[in-house]
């Protein structure tokens, strides 16, 4: 049995440290907020992020980062995108030299427009690169935790190490698929995040299944074009981390980012609606970073233009449907 630590104990942190623990595995859970510790090992449930779901003795809950990574074999990094580099900084000095990195989290960073396998290189070195993983995929949190049968797929440069990660989280409930195209499989699971506020707003505003399937087929193919010119197989979006992870989050009712788009359609504010939600939403902060990187790598992204414009510069979304329906006429 292993020795892992999961960082993040929100919703999909606690799942994955529950796939994890019931196998046997030794698994530690870090919560940013230390009380979140204390009450799941109080009440052995994370009544906040995960509630009714019973989590076993293996899983060990604790406030503590240097606690959580000592003797890891295996450190999975799920917190929100935009606090994934300061906790992977504060962990630095305690990681095992040849423990495996995950990274589950999805989102492209503000300002660096970094991915996060980027921010893992820039924190902890070019060295680390074999050893560091991407798990993405259609997986909403709550579906996993139950066991409700699930594909998803883990990305690395090495095969070996890849190979690892996928074995240390498949069960017969949960099926991993394994990919070498990190870039690829981080940059569907960040985007689909964008096409789900979309898709949201548009079931919002009443439009029906046609305009659902237009989203999230002209959203797969601007997910590809970010991800061939940042250098992926444009067919890794094809798959679970990208037109698998639309499908889940432009139609699932539990999806977030769903969520935000759909009562931002219904006419609510972006802050009223965040002030509500209790969970993260990435796709909200991945729209300014997919805008900002798509104008600098020239890369044209109407979807994620529009839903910037809606989350950013209050324009309405009935009128953010208008500017799409009505751009130049052009070849698929
Ligand atoms: N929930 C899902 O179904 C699901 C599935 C797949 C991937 N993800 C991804 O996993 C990541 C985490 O999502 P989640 O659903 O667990 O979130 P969540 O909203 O359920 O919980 C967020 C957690 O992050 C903590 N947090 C908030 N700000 C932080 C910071 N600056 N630094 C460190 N921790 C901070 C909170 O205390 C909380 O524990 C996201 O990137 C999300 O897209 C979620
Ligand atoms: O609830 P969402 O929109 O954050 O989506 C959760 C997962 O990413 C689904 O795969």
């Amino acid at each position: 049995m292993g020795n892992f630590a999961v960082l993040g104990a929100g919703a999909w942190g606690t799942a994955l440290a529950k796939v994890l623990a019931d196998k046997g595995n030794r698994t530690t859970l870090w919560a940013h907020r230390p009380e979140i510790a204390e009450h799941i090992a109080r009440d052995r449930v994370n009544a906040r992020y995960l509630p009714g779901i019973a989590l076993p003795e293996t899983l060990h809950p604790t406030g503590d980062l240097e606690e959580a990574v000592r003797g890891a074999e295996m450190v999975v990094v799920v917190v929100p995108s935009h606090g994934l580099r300061d906790v992977v900084r504060q962990a630095r000095p305690y990681l095992p030299p040849e423990v495996l990195i995950c990274s589950a989290s999805k989102g492209i960073e503000q300002e660096s427009l970094m991915l996060m396998s980027e921010v893992l290189h820039d924190e902890l070195g070019t060295h680390v690169s074999p050893r560091l993983t991407y798990l993405s995929g259609p997986s909403f949190a709550k579906e996993v935790a139950v066991g409700q049968p699930t594909a998803v797929v883990v990305a690395g440069a090495s095969e070996p190490e890849t190979h690892a990660v996928q074995q240390a989280f498949a069960t017969d409930r949960l099926r991993v698929y394994s990919s070498l195209d990190v870039v690829g499989v981080e940059i569907g699971g960040a985007l689909k995040n964008v096409v789900a506020i979309a898709a949201g707003a548009a079931d919002g505003l009443g439009f029906g299944h046609n305009a659902r399937a237009g989203l999230i087929t002209r959203g797969l193919a601007e997910i590809a074009r970010l991800a061939m010119t940042k250098g992926a197989n444009p067919l890794t979006v094809a798959g679970l981390s990208g037109m698998g992870d639309l499908v889940l989050t432009c139609t699932g009712e539990l999806s977030r980012n769903r969520t935000v788009g759909f009562e931002m359609g219904k006419g609510r504010t972006l802050e009223d609606v965040l002030a509500s939600l209790g969970h993260v939403a990435e796709g909200v902060k991945t729209a300014k970073s997919a805008y900002d990187l798509g104008r600098k790598l020239d890369v044209e992204m109407p979807i994620t233009s529009e839903v910037y414009r809606a989350l950013y510069e209050g324009k309405s979304p009935r009128q953010a449907v208008v500017d799409l329906m009505n751009r130049a006429l052009t070849r698929e």
